[in-house]
């Protein structure tokens, strides 16, 4: 199947899981069914019929790829600021929000400029203050996505400006 071939790293190569494996702990992303025997370059084989889950959370936490994992840092996607330019459209398997391949979300442009505009317009119409007794705190928790731990409680002050 092309997605395992397509891993970069031996480390994300597919195995089976558990229930020791505290799957829950992992985000386990876009799903492929292999429809024959696949030999993987390590010498493992994915039989016919497994499906297979990508693990983008390991991705995007994996040291080898990402300069301090752990750390909430927009820079990290800024050219100017020798950050990695990465193609989010699911040509770059380092962080593949829609997916990738043939079965690539067919909504991901359409999702990339409405999330755009509602950030744009939120922070175009409203000063964001964060609370006293509840500092933004960005400990996330892996629900069914990425989630933060302590829901985020802010003051949206309204700016002069029609919405
Ligand atoms: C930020 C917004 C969105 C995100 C993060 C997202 C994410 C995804 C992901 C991860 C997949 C699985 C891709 C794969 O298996 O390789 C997917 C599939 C899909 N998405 Fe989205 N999506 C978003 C918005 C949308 C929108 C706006 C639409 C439609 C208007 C849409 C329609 C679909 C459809 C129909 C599929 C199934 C494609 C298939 O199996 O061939 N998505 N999406």
């Amino acid at each position: 199947m092309a997605a395992f071939g397509l891993w970069p790293s031996p480390s994300w190569v597919p195995r089976v899981l558990s229930l020791d494996d505290h799957v829950s702990y992992q985000l386990l992303s876009w799903a492929r069914l292999s429809i024959t025997d696949v030999q993987l370059s390590n010498g493992m084989v994915v039989p016919s019929h497994t499906t297979a889950m990508v693990n983008m959370w390991n991705i995007t936490h994996d040291s080898d790829v990402w300069k301090n994992p752990l750390e909430f840092k927009r820079e990290r996607f800024m050219e100017a600021e020798s950050g990695a330019n990465v193609d989010v459209r699911g040509g770059d398997l380092r962080l593949a929000p829609f997916g990738a391949g043939r079965r690539v979300c067919p909504g991901k442009n359409l999702g990339l400029v409405i999330v755009m505009l509602w950030v744009a317009k939120l922070l175009q119409n409203f000063e964001w203050v964060q609370d006293e007794i509840h500092p933004v705190d960005l400990e996330e928790v892996l629900k069914l996505s990425c989630e933060m731990k302590n829901p985020l409680v802010v003051m949206a002050i309204q700016r002069n400006v029609p919405f």
